[in-house]
């Protein structure tokens, strides 16, 4: 069956790959949008779980969302100085411009972040509904600008590398005056999850192993620093350290393990 979408609903469904592609770093311009997703998925480049075809199918379903969702990895008035300096030095690194005046992508890519990332990578409706309407990705659930985790992610493909800047928010209390354990083992499989997923597409994680070494200071930010250490079939092996913001003191470590799955996964329980 030949389904014809309006055009303001084609337009709808090329935002979203592109917002698809944009978490998961690739990249899809207006006019070569079906041969990019047709061309990328058989060499294997971008693991899709899903067909263009459903996605046009949930795109004709009622649509809840707005197409402009709130990116929470930009800057806020909460954001402290080391915050911000930091986002500035890897921001700074995304996009750089030639002798000619030309402006080119740097070695660094800054991830968007949004309060659900399935909604914004497949569509939503059909998934939400399945998933529930009112579920938020755990970090980007308290509303309050400063309050929990404040944080951005920079992914570098060539080193596969990532880094992440990371303000811990005053309800993030554990020990008194200290990030609990918890939410910085939370911090830290978002980190290496994301990263697995810009390494491998959709994971999920199996294991985790965590050494505390040094508290947190609860307002100060930390960078989170993961790197990939092998991969073999469906195994992605990342590792993570914990740093002050000059890296001169290790404040935690892990190693993760992450397996690739496909969508039907996480659908069937
Ligand atoms: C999830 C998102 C998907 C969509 C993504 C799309 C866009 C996202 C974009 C950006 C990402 C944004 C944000 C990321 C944020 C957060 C990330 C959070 C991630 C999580 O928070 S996620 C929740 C916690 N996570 C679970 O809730 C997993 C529960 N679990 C299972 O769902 C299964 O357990 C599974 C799937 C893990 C494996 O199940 P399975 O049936 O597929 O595989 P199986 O068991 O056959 O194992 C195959 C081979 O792995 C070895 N193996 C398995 N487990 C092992 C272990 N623990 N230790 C050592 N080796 C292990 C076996 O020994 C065998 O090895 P071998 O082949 O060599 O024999």
């Amino acid at each position: 069956m030949k389904v014809i979408l309006p055009a303001k609903t084609r337009g709808g469904v090329q935002q979203m790959a592109r917002g698809l592609c944009q978490i998961m770093g690739r990249e899809i311009s207006k006019g070569n949008f079906n041969t990019n997703i047709r061309q990328m998925t058989p060499r294997g480049t971008l693991q899709l779980p899903w067909s263009i075809n459903s996605v046009r199918t949930m795109a004709v379903l009622p649509w809840p969302f707005s197409f402009q969702p709130r990116d929470f990895s930009l800057p806020n008035s909460s954001w402290g100085s080391d915050m911000r300096r930091l986002y500035e030095h890897y921001n700074s690194q995304c996009e750089v411009e030639t002798d000619d005046g030309e402006k080119k992508w740097g070695v660094w890519r800054r991830l968007p972040s949004y309060n659900r990332s399935l909604k914004y990578a497949t569509g939503g409706v059909y998934l939400s509904k399945i998933i529930q309407s009112k579920a938020r990705l755990f970090t980007r659930n308290i509303r309050a600008q400063g309050a929990g985790f404040e944080y951005v992610v920079f992914v570098n493909k060539q080193e596969q590398k990532c880094v992440c800047v990371f303000q811990a928010g005053h309800l993030l209390e554990g020990p008194p005056g200290h990030v609990h354990g918890g939410a910085i083992a939370t911090m830290i499989d978002t980190v290496t999850g994301t990263h697995a997923t810009y390494l491998s597409g959709p994971v999920m994680t199996a294991n985790l192993n965590i050494n505390y070494r040094s508290p947190i200071s609860l307002g100060s930010t930390v960078l989170l620093t993961c790197s990939l250490d092998k991969k073999e079939g469906r195994k992605t092996f990342v590792s993570c350290q914990v740093t002050n913001t000059d890296s001169s003191k290790l404040h935690t470590e892990a190693t993760g393990l992450f397996l690739s799955i496909t969508m039907g996964h996480l659908l069937g329980g």
